[in-house]
């Protein structure tokens, strides 16, 4: 088995996977919080972690994969309320879509999925377990807390100083907490809100103990790879290994993998700054493979920021990938396996070696390029056998192990004549306004705007012109 390298968050360094048990990798994944449709942002972690699980599976590992739901949460019970439904059907809603996003971009399920509130109890007991072992403490009103001083390396995840993080903490005149930074375990519910008990109070799990335990449950004291977004590493993943060296003395995981971020002029793109690029409404017009290789395209500890332009670059190479493939098939319906040669042999060696190294997918598919460069040359020429050995090195081999290229090229359908239409449209209205904006007839230009954004399509003024998103637009569509 070739050796991979990955680099470790904790240690800031590029290291051998090594895992605990020889031959199989435990990863557990941070998931959504499941309280509206999933955004091309969250969709990163999804692609970049389902690709590295089809590549070690590829070189010979079985690999045990959770991804958990965060299905109870403030943010939760604001949209329940909101809708006048329980926090219940908001979750069950969303992670149903989650579900159908999911299978759209061809993410394959996880191992296991738990959602927080069907372990409720597990959490509870490790609550009590933390206080027992001296970690935690209940505040005057039910509240659990963590005791961040008790732990003497607190920080080493983030680099972040327990004195500089209390230095700046904003300090309630109400406060619960011995420490301002402290975080919690358990907290009481307010009047109206979905409670468990529990021995401290009628409430809910705080969110980081949810990952501490679903993940001790389901792959044990100390699992391999930990992995998420960036923005998890302060607080999430720095309070789970607290939590876990305060249960077993032992840190969750042996390695610790995140994605950079989407990011939207500076900021993130996230479900809570509004500023989101619905997944969904990203495959229906850049198409699966586009999605992806815009997914894949840069090192994923990198950010990329989200552009129209980039994602329509990438849905151009998907099409031109599928035409290739489609060319070959329309003479070969059902082609068979070729013999690998040296040149087969090299240039798998060459896709394999780069995703290695720190699962560089950039070099990844620069590869792919090449074979799909070599299998438009040997189809033009009439060198059919070489052909085969390249279609069957992008379609059975290279594709599959990122995850693409597996499905047909999406024909054109009514719903991309209907995105095009919309794309011509709205174009020609930003048009129309950019006119009387040189005229300074600014109240036409402003009324375009906003009947664009009752629309829910956004207009942006950046240097390059005026560029559009259409936002949330399922939720608009209800209203
Ligand atoms: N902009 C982004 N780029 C890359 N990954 C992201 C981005 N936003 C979230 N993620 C990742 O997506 C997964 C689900 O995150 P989460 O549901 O917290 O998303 P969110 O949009 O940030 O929501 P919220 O606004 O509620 O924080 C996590 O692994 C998180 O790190
Ligand atoms: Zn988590």
């Amino acid at each position: 088995m070739s050796k991979v390298y990955i680099t470790d968050t904790l240690t800031k360094e590029k290291v051998p996977l090594e895992p605990i048990e020889p031959g199989i990798v435990k990863m557990y994944v941070c998931g959504p919080t499941v309280y509206n449709y999933i955004h091309i942002g969250n969709a990163r972690p999804m692609v970049v972690f389902d690709a590295f699980r089809r590549f070690l599976e590829f070189i010979g590992y079985k690999v045990v994969m959770v991804q958990n739901f965060t299905d109870i949460d403030d943010k939760i019970i604001n949209e329940a309320k909101e809708w006048g439904v329980d926090w219940k059907t908001v979750a069950d809603t969303f992670i149903a879509e989650y579900f159908h996003d999911a299978h759209l971009l061809g993410v394959r399920a996880a191992n296991f999925h738990p959602r927080t509130t069907d372990f409720v109890d597990d959490i509870v007991n490790a609550v009590q377990k933390i206080i027992k072992n001296g970690y935690g403490y209940v505040a005057a009103n039910g509240d659990v807390y963590f005791s961040v001083r008790k732990l003497a390396d607190y920080g080493k995840l983030s680099g972040k100083n327990p004195d500089d993080l209390r230095a700046g903490a904003r300090v309630d005149v109400n406060e619960l907490k011995r420490d301002p930074i402290d975080f919690v375990l358990w907290k009481s519910a307010k009047p109206g809100e979905p409670t468990w008990q529990s021995p401290w109070c009628a409430g809910r799990p705080g969110w980081h103990i949810e990952c501490s335990v679903m993940s001790q449950k389901l792959l044990g004291d100390m699992f391999d790879i930990h992995g998420g977004g960036e923005d998890l590493i302060f607080p999430h993943h720095e309070d789970e290994i607290a939590q876990s060296e305060a249960l077993t003395g032992k840190p969750p995981a042996k390695y610790w993998m995140h994605n950079g971020m989407i990011i939207v002029r500076g900021d993130k793109m996230s479900k809570s700054l509004g500023n989101t690029f619905l997944l969904r409404e990203a495959v229906r017009r850049y198409g699966k493979d586009g999605v992806k290789l815009f997914l894949l395209s840069k090192h994923y500890r990198s950010p990329i920021e989200f552009s129209d332009d980039l994602l329509d670059d990438n849905s151009k190479a998907a099409l031109r990938v599928h035409a290739a493939l489609n060319r070959f098939r329309e003479k070969y319906p059902y082609p068979l396996v070729p013999k690998e040669d040296e040149e087969m042999k090299g240039m798998i060696q060459r896709f394999t070696e780069a995703l290695s190294d720190d699962f560089n997918t950039p070099v990844a598919l620069s590869v792919i390029f090449d074979a799909l460069r070599e299998l438009n040359k040997s189809m033009d020429s009439g060198n059919d056998e070489r052909a085969l050995k390249m279609y069957h090195l992008i379609k059975r081999v290279f594709g599959p192990i990122l995850g693409i290229f597996d499905t047909e090229s999406p024909k054109k359908s009514e719903s991309s004549a209907v995105s095009t239409n919309l794309d011509v449209l709205i174009k020609s209205l930003i048009e129309v306004r950019n006119e009387f904006r040189k005229a300074k007839q600014f109240e036409l230009a402003d009324k375009i705007r906003n009947v664009l954004s009752e629309s829910g399509v956004k207009l942006f003024d950046t240097p390059e012109g005026t560029k559009y998103e259409i936002i949330e637009q399922e939720r608009k569509m209800e209203g």
